[in-house]
C-alpha cells in the first residue's frame, strides 16, 4: 500500500479518539481519510432500551457500515480484512480495500481501533504511526462514558472491563509510538497535532505541487 503514513488511534472506549478525530478531519479538509468499520451490529433506540439486531440489511452511518453477522464471517474467511476483531461481544473489522481507498487519495488514512486491532495491524505491513488515547483515570473513563449516554449499565460495565485490559495492555514497552492522556481536551488535541505534524506536512505540501 502507498501513500502517506496511516495512523492508528486506539485506547479504551470513552477515552476520547471520536472526539479528537472529529477535530482532526474539521481543521485539515482533505488531508485526512476515516476507514469507516464494519460492525455486526446495529443499535436500535427503541424508547430507553437499545437493542442489538444482529441480523439486519447492510446500513450505514457516519461510523459504521452494519451488517449481518454471517456477512462479517464471510468477510473474514475471504481475508477481505485488514485486522478484526470482538469487541464487547461485536465483531468488528477493517476492510483491507477501505484502506487501500485512502490511500489512493494520497489521505492520511485513521484506523480508529481497539487494542486487539493494533496487535493484529502489527503483523501486516501497513507500518502506522501508533497512537493510545487514554483517560486520566478510570473514574473519569466512567463517567465520559455514563456522560455520553450511548450505553446500557451491561454495555457499561462490558466496556469498562475492556478499558482495564487495555489501560494495562498499553503498558507493554514498544506497542505504540505515543500515548497521549487525554485530560484537557486542547492539550491532547495540541499533542495529537505534533505527534501526526509531519505526515500531515507531507500531504499539504504534495497539495501544493
Ligand atoms: N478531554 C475531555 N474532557 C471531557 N470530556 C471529554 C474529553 N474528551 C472527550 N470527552 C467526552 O467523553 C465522551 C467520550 O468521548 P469519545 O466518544 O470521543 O470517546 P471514544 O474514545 O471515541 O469512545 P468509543 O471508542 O466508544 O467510540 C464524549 O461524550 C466526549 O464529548
Ligand atoms: N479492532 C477494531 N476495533 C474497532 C473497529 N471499529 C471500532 N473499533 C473499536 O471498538 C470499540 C468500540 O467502538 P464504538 O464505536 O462501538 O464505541 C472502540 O475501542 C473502537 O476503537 C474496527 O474496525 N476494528
Amino acid at each position: 500500500m502507498s501513500g502517506p503514513r496511516p495512523v492508528v488511534l486506539s485506547g479504551p472506549s470513552g477515552a476520547g479518539k471520536s472526539t479528537l478525530l472529529k477535530r482532526l478531519l474539521r481543521d485539515y479538509e482533505g488531508v485526512f481519510g476515516f476507514t469507516v468499520s464494519r460492525l455486526n451490529y446495529l443499535p436500535l433506540l427503541l424508547g430507553p432500551t437499545l437493542l442489538p439486531v444482529a441480523d439486519v440489511l447492510p446500513v450505514s452511518s457516519e461510523d459504521y457500515h452494519f451488517v449481518t453477522k454471517e456477512t462479517m464471517q464471510q468477510g473474514i474467511d475471504n481475508g477481505d480484512f485488514i485486522e478484526n476483531a470482538e469487541f464487547s461481544g461485536n465483531m468488528y473489522g477493517t476492510s483491507t480495500s477501505a484502506v487501500e481507498d485512502v490511500q489512493s487519495q494520497n489521505l492520511i488514512c485513521i484506523l480508529d481501533v481497539d487494542i486487539q486491532g493494533v496487535k493484529n495491524i502489527k503483523k501486516t505491513d501497513l507500518n502506522p504511526i501508533y497512537v493510545s488515547i487514554q483517560p486520566p483515570s478510570m473514574e473519569i473513563l466512567e463517567k465520559r462514558l455514563r456522560d455520553r449516554h450511548t450505553e446500557t449499565e451491561e454495555s457499561l460495565q462490558k466496556r469498562l472491563e475492556a478499558a482495564r485490559i487495555d489501560m494495562e495492555l498499553s503498558k507493554e514497552p514498544g506497542i505504540f509510538d505515543v500515548i497521549i492522556i487525554n485530560n484537557d481536551l486542547d492539550e491532547a488535541y495540541e499533542k495529537l497535532k505534533e505527534v501526526l505534524f509531519e505526515e500531515i506536512t507531507k500531504v499539504q505540501q504534495s497539495k501544493k505541487s
